[in-house]
């Protein structure tokens, strides 16, 4: 191991700490930070992390709301709820937990969360207002992994970005996060041919696929910065990221790890856009 580890652990404990601050000088002013969190179903991953973000929350200072459906709610009584929700002035933030179950159109479920709360960045006009450098929220993850460059001094302007994956919960934010920061950026996926090719040429790599092993050691350049965003358990059950950590560690300057690195950035993210969706309001 050469490389920088980038520790979304240690990054996250520093950001938190502002969090809280931040929260405590609003709470004087009579305004606590507030974020609901929507589960629907018994998702047993999806119940750890629901569980991460209230409790990240509570340890921070903001208030957090979590309501737990089952897997049976209908459509309509799921967008009354969040209706409900946008209509309540101590919720800042709504996050409805994803996947949602196949009867559900999530889409809708999104578009019905109003802007001015959509913590998780994911409305379309979020993605617009990212879009076109309008202010808005951020997706959590990318907007996490921007900081953990930011945090290591790698400033993406005139770099060569290469962006694995085009999601609209990742790979495309993020596609635009660093295109924002003057990066030149190229996005791959699955119907790219010689995805070596590209990121052979990068001096910054995002790993957004959700599949082991998708960037190796002979696909990137020495000295470059990797990040890795992928979730998923190798043969043993034990959580690996997108890239092969031992193998790229050796040639990149600086690495994410996984566990340990971009997922505890996205709850920090999280919870830093609930007390801006607060401060705003606090201003209004
Ligand atoms: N509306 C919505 N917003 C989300 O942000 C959202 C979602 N739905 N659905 C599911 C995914 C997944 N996600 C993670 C966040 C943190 C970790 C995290 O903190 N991971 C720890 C390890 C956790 C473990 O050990 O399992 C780490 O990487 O160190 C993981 C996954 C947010 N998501």
């Amino acid at each position: 191991m050469t490389a920088q580890l980038i520790d979304g652990n240690a990054l996250s404990k520093q950001i938190r700490a502002d969090v809280a601050r931040r929260a405590a000088a609003l709470g004087a002013r009579g305004v606590t930070p507030g974020l609901a969190v929507i589960l629907v179903g018994d998702n047993p991953a999806s119940q750890v992390y629901v569980r991460n973000k209230v409790k990240a929350c509570q340890d921070n200072g903001l208030h957090s709301v979590l309501e737990q459906y089952p897997a049976t709610l209908s459509e309509a009584d799921l967008l009354a709820r969040v209706q409900a929700l946008n209509n309540d002035p101590a919720i800042h933030g709504i996050l409805v937990q994803l996947p949602l179950p196949a009867h559900i159109d999530a889409h809708k479920v999104i578009e019905t969360i109003s802007p001015l709360k959509d913590v998780d960045g994911f409305h379309v006009a979020s993605a617009g207002a990212l879009m076109v450098g309008q202010p808005g929220f951020k997706p959590c993850t990318p907007y996490g992994c921007m900081k953990m460059l930011e945090s290591i001094g790698c400033n993406p302007k005139g770099k060569h970005a290469v962006v694995i994956g085009r999601s609209n919960i990742v790979g495309k934010p993020m596609a635009m996060l660093l295109l924002q920061a003057s990066a030149t950026v190229t996005i791959c996926h699955s119907a790219t041919p010689d995805l070596a090719h590209h990121t052979r040429q990068a001096d910054i790599v995002v790993a957004a696929v959700g599949k082991r092993n998708v960037l190796t050691a002979d696909m990137v350049k020495p000295g470059a910065v990797v990040i890795d965003v992928g979730m998923n358990r190798n043969d043993e059950g034990k959580l690996c990221g997108d890239v092969d950590f031992d193998g790229v560690s050796k040639v990149a300057s600086a690495i994410t790890p996984v566990p340990g690195g971009v997922g505890p950035m996205t709850i920090t993210m999280l919870l830093v856009n609930t007390l801006e969706a607060a401060e705003r309001a606090a201003q209004a």
